[in-house]
C-alpha cells in the first residue's frame, strides 16, 4: 500500500494537458481556456450615456439652468454635431455622448417645454461611462480558466467569436460484475443496479470530461477483454469493481494481459484501498474499487485532479479545515476519508462509514480527512476536510 499523495503523483504522471481546439463562442461555456485572449477594442468604444436624459456641458449644470434641445443621440445613432453653450442633446442609455457635452442630466430632473429644458432638481453624477471603462485594447483574459457564463459574455463583448480551449478528455467508464444491471432493467434475485458508472459520469462531466459509458462487463476474461476493446481511443479508461483479491476480481489480470504497465496497486486509504493505476498503450488506466462510496470517493480524490491535469488546470488543493463537533477515536494505518456534514459551526462525521452506503454519501457535503495513525481527537480540535459538490 502506498500513501494517497504518492498514488496521486503516479496518476498525474500518466496524463498531460490535451491539445488545443478552437470552438465557437456559443459552445465555449464550461470549457477550459487554453491560451490568453487579448482585447483588440475598448469597451465602451466611446464615452456613453448611462441614463436617459439630456447631454450638456458640465460647467453649465446648476439648478434652474435652461438649455435648448438641438438634436438626439440614441444607442447605435450618435448625434453628429457639437453641443454648444446653452445647448442640450436628447440622449438615451448607451448612446455616444456628443462632442462638447460632458454631463447627462437624467430626464426625471428636467422640465421640458417644447425644445427648452430646465433643470428642476440638483443633478448627482455625470452619468457618463468613459471610453474603455470596462476593458481596454490589450487587456487580457488569462488562461488556463474554466469559462463561466460571465467570461463568455466578456469574450463576446471583446468580439472574440472562436475560443481556443483544451480538448475534453475522452473517458471510457466500465462497470464490471455479474451482479449488475442498468437502471430501468429488471434485476434477477441476486442482482443490484449499477450506480457507480452513473455517479462517476456525473462527477466527471461536471468538471469538463466527455464520458462514454461502456456496457457492463461480466466477471469473466472474454467479457472484460471485449469491454477493454470498446474503450479504444479513450484518453483514460476507468474500470469499476473487480479490483480486490477475490476469485472473480479479474480486472487487473485482464488489463495486464492486454499490456497494462501498472504503476501501483493498493493505496493506504479508506475507502479506496484496492485502487490501481497504469498505462495501457496510449491511454491511462485507473481501476477503481467497486464499493459505491469507494468509487465515488476515489472519483473526488484521484479522478478529478487527473481530469484537471488533462485540461491544463492547476491541481488545486481543495483541502480546508474546520473545528470538529464530535470526538473521534484514533485512526488505523489508512487515511480515512469520512463522509461528514459541514455546518457553520464545524464538521461532524456521519455515524455509519460503511463504503457501500450511497444514502450516507448523498447526505454528506464534505469528506473529513484523517491521516494514517491519527491520534484520537477531541471536539473543538481543527481537522481537515474536502468539500463535496
Ligand atoms: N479479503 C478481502 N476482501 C476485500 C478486500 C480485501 O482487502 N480483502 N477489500 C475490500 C475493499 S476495501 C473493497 S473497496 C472491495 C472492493 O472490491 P472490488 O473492487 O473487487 O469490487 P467488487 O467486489 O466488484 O464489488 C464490491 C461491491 O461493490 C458493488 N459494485 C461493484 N460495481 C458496482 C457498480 N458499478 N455499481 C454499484 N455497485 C457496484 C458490488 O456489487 C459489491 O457489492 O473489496 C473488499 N473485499
Ligand atoms: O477501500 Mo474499501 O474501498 O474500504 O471499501
Amino acid at each position: 500500500m502506498i500513501p494517497v499523495s504518492e498514488a496521486l503523483d503516479h496518476l498525474l504522471d500518466l496524463v498531460t494537458p490535451l491539445e488545443v481546439e478552437h470552438v465557437p463562442l456559443a459552445e465555449a461555456a464550461g470549457r477550459v481556456l487554453a491560451e490568453d485572449l487579448t482585447a483588440n477594442r475598448d469597451q465602451p468604444p466611446f464615452a456613453a450615456s448611462a441614463m436617459d436624459g439630456y447631454a450638456v456641458n458640465k460647467a453649465e449644470v446648476e439648478l434652474h439652468a435652461m438649455f435648448k434641445v438641438i438634436g438626439e443621440a440614441a444607442a447605435g445613432h450618435g448625434f453628429p454635431g457639437r453641443v454648444g453653450a446653452g445647448q442640450a442633446v436628447r440622449i438615451f442609455t448607451g448612446a455616444p455622448v456628443p462632442e462638447g457635452a460632458s454631463f447627462v442630466v437624467i430626464q426625471e430632473d428636467v422640465d421640458r417645454k417644447g425644445n427648452l429644458i430646465t433643470i428642476m432638481d440638483q443633478p448627482g453624477g455625470d452619468n457618463i461611462r468613459p471610453a474603455g471603462g470596462d476593458f481596454k485594447i490589450g487587456d487580457v483574459v488569462a488562461a488556463p480558466k474554466r469559462l463561466a457564463p460571465a467570461d463568455i459574455a466578456l469574450l463576446a463583448a471583446m468580439n472574440i467569436a472562436t475560443v481556443p480551449v483544451r480538448r475534453k478528455p475522452d473517458i471510457a467508464l466500465m462497470s464490471t460484475g455479474d451482479e449488475l444491471v442498468m437502471p430501468g432493467e429488471t434485476p434477477g434475485p441476486d442482482q443490484i443496479i449499477a450506480s457507480n458508472t452513473f455517479g462517476l459520469k456525473a462527477l466527471l462531466e461536471e468538471i469538463g470530461a466527455s464520458v462514454r459509458m461502456l456496457p457492463i462487463a461480466r466477471d469473466d476474461k472474454p467479457a472484460l477483454r471485449a469491454a477493454f476493446g470498446l474503450a479504444d481511443g479513450a484518453d483514460l479508461v476507468v474500470t469499476i469493481g473487480g479490483a480486490s483479491v477475490g476469485d472473480h476480481d479479474l480486472v487487473g489480470h485482464v488489463a495486464q494481459e492486454l499490456g497494462l504497465e501498472q504503476s501501483f496497486y493498493k493505496v493506504a486509504m479508506r475507502p479506496g484501498k484496492p485502487l490501481m493505476g497504469g498505462r495501457m498503450g496510449d491511454a491511462a488506466m485507473i481501476g477503481l474499487p467497486g464499493n459505491p462510496v469507494s468509487a465515488m470517493v476515489c472519483g473526488h480524490v484521484f479522478l478529478a485532479p487527473v481530469v484537471h491535469r488533462m485540461l491544463g488546470l492547476p491541481i488545486a488543493a481543495t483541502v480546508k479545515s474546520a473545528p470538529l463537533l464530535e470526538p473521534l477515536s484514533d485512526n488505523g494505518p489508512r487515511a480515512h476519508y469520512m463522509r461528514a456534514i459541514l455546518s457553520p459551526e464545524g464538521i461532524t462525521p456521519c455515524p455509519n462509514q460503511d463504503s457501500a452506503l450511497l444514502s450516507v454519501l448523498a447526505s454528506a457535503n464534505a469528506l473529513l480527512i484523517r491521516p494514517p495513525h491519527d491520534t484520537a481527537r477531541d471536539a473543538g480540535e481543527t481537522v481537515e476536510y474536502m468539500p463535496l459538490g
